[in-house]
C-alpha cells in the first residue's frame, strides 16, 4: 500500500519586512502569468520597470504593520492550521507556499523524504481563480513532473458552496458579528475582469453580469470566480437567516489601472455611510487565513475609509484561522481525497 500525505498550500509572504525581501517576493508573485496574464515582455516592463520601483517600500511599510515575533501572520496561521489537523488525521501533514518559502517543492520534499508516494493538495482558497487555485496547481504539476514523477498527487477542489464549510464560516461569523450593525460587508479579493472570462474555455464566464451576479443561477459555470463569491455569500447568509438587504458584496485590493471586478471594497466603504450605514461588520471570505490584506488593508485602512464617508462603528471579523470548527471541515475534505485516490 502506498503511504498517503497532505499538503496544505497558501499563497505565501515575504521572508522578512525587508524592502529588498518584498521585492524578491513582489517579483516571484506578479512575474506569475496567471497573477499578470501579459506576455512576457509586457509583463516584465510593468513589473520589474514600474511597479517594483515602488510598491516594495510600500508594502514592506504595510508588512511591518502586521509581522508578529513569529513572523508573516499567514505563514504563522497556515502553520498552526497544520499543527491542528496533524493531531486529528493519521497520515503526514506539511505546509507549502505558491510564492516564497516554504515552498511547494519544499512541502513535497518533506512528504516524499518521509517516504510518501501519495499527496492529497489542499489550495487553501474556497473560490476557484486562475490566480490562486489554478497557479497552485500549475506549480504543484511543474515540480512532479520534473522532480517527483513517480508521486501521485489528488487536488482538493474549491468547496466555497460545500455545506460543511458554509455552515463552519456562518456560525464563526455569527459568534463574532456585534450586537447592532446596519450591514455585514462581504469583502472578496478582486481579480482583473478580464480573468474571469479567461483561461480554460470550460472555466469562463459564459453571461452577463446581472446573471453572473446573481447565486440562483445553476447554469452558470462552475469555475467563475465572481459567481463563486456571490454562491458563498447567499450560502452563508442564509444559513444566518440574514436577510439580503443588510449585506454588501465588494471586491478589494485592485492594483494598476486595469477594470478589475467592481464593486470596489475602498469605493463602497467610503459611500455606503452616506446610505444610512454607521455600524458596518466586514467579512472576508476570500481568505481562510488572516494576512495583510485582512489585517492591514481592511482593518487599517478600511476602517478609515469608512469612518472618512461618515461611518460611526466598524467591525472587523477575523478569517477562520486555526478555530476547531474550521479544522474539522479541513480535516473532513482532506479525508474524501485520501478516501478517493483510486477514484480519480
Ligand atoms: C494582479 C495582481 C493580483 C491578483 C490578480 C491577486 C489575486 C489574489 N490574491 C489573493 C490572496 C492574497 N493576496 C495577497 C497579497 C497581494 N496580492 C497582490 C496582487 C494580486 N492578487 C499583491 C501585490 C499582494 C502583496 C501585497 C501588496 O503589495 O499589496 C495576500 C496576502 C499575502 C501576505 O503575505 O499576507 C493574499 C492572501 C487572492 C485570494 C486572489 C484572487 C482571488
Ligand atoms: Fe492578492
Ligand atoms: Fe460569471
Amino acid at each position: 500500500m502506498d503511504k498517503k500525505g497532505i499538503l496544505l498550500v497558501n499563497l505565501g509572504s515575504p521572508k522578512s519586512t525587508a524592502v529588498n525581501d518584498v521585492k524578491e517576493y513582489l517579483d516571484e508573485f506578479l512575474m506569475d502569468e496567471r497573477v499578470i496574464d501579459y506576455r512576457w515582455i509586457f509583463r516584465a516592463l510593468l513589473v520589474r520597470g514600474i511597479i517594483l520601483n515602488t510598491r516594495p517600500a510600500k508594502s514592506a511599510e504595510a508588512y511591518k504593520t502586521v509581522w508578529t515575533d513569529e513572523g508573516s501572520p499567514l505563514i504563522v496561521i497556515t502553520e498552526k492550521i497544520k499543527k491542528k489537523l496533524q493531531k486529528v488525521v493519521d497520515v503526514p501533514v506539511e505546509i507549502g507556499m505558491r510564492y516564497a518559502q516554504p515552498s511547494i517543492e519544499t512541502g513535497i520534499q518533506k512528504l516524499v523524504d518521509q517516504g510518501i508516494s501519495e499527496i492529497v493538495l489542499f489550495p487553501l482558497y474556497p473560490q476557484y481563480a486562475m490566480s490562486t487555485t489554478e497557479t497552485v496547481i500549475e506549480m504543484a504539476e511543474e515540480v512532479r513532473k520534473k522532480k517527483f514523477p513517480k508521486v501521485k498527487i489528488n487536488y482538493i477542489q474549491p468547496f466555497y458552496n460545500r455545506d460543511i464549510y458554509i455552515n463552519c464560516l456562518a456560525e464563526s461569523i455569527k459568534e463574532k458579528l456585534p450586537e447592532n450593525f446596519d450591514a455585514l460587508q462581504f469583502s472578496y479579493h478582486g481579480v482583473p475582469e478580464r480573468h474571469i472570462y479567461k483561461t480554460d474555455p470550460s472555466k469562463t464566464c459564459k453571461i452577463d453580469d446581472a446573471n453572473c451576479i446573481n447565486s440562483q443561477v445553476d447554469t452558470h459555470n462552475a469555475y467563475c470566480y465572481r459567481h463563486q463569491c456571490y454562491k458563498t455569500t447567499e450560502a452563508v447568509i442564509a444559513k444566518m437567516g440574514l436577510p439580503k438587504e443588510k449585506t454588501i458584496v465588494s471586491f478589494q485590493s485592485r492594483l494598476g489601472k486595469d477594470k478589475w471586478i467592481e464593486p470596489y471594497t475602498d469605493e463602497t466603504l467610503e459611500t455606503i455611510p452616506k446610505k444610512g450605514v454607521k455600524n458596518l461588520a466586514v467579512v472576508c471570505p476570500a481568505f481562510v487565513s488572516d494576512c495583510l490584506e485582512t489585517l492591514e488593508e481592511i482593518s487599517v485602512e478600511g476602517k478609515e475609509q469608512f469612518l472618512h464617508g461618515g461611518g460611526e462603528n466598524f467591525h472587523y471579523i477575523p478569517c477562520l484561522n486555526d478555530e476547531d470548527r474550521w479544522i474539522e471541515v479541513v480535516k473532513t475534505l482532506c479525508e474524501e481525497k485520501l478516501n478517493d485516490f483510486y477514484l480519480v
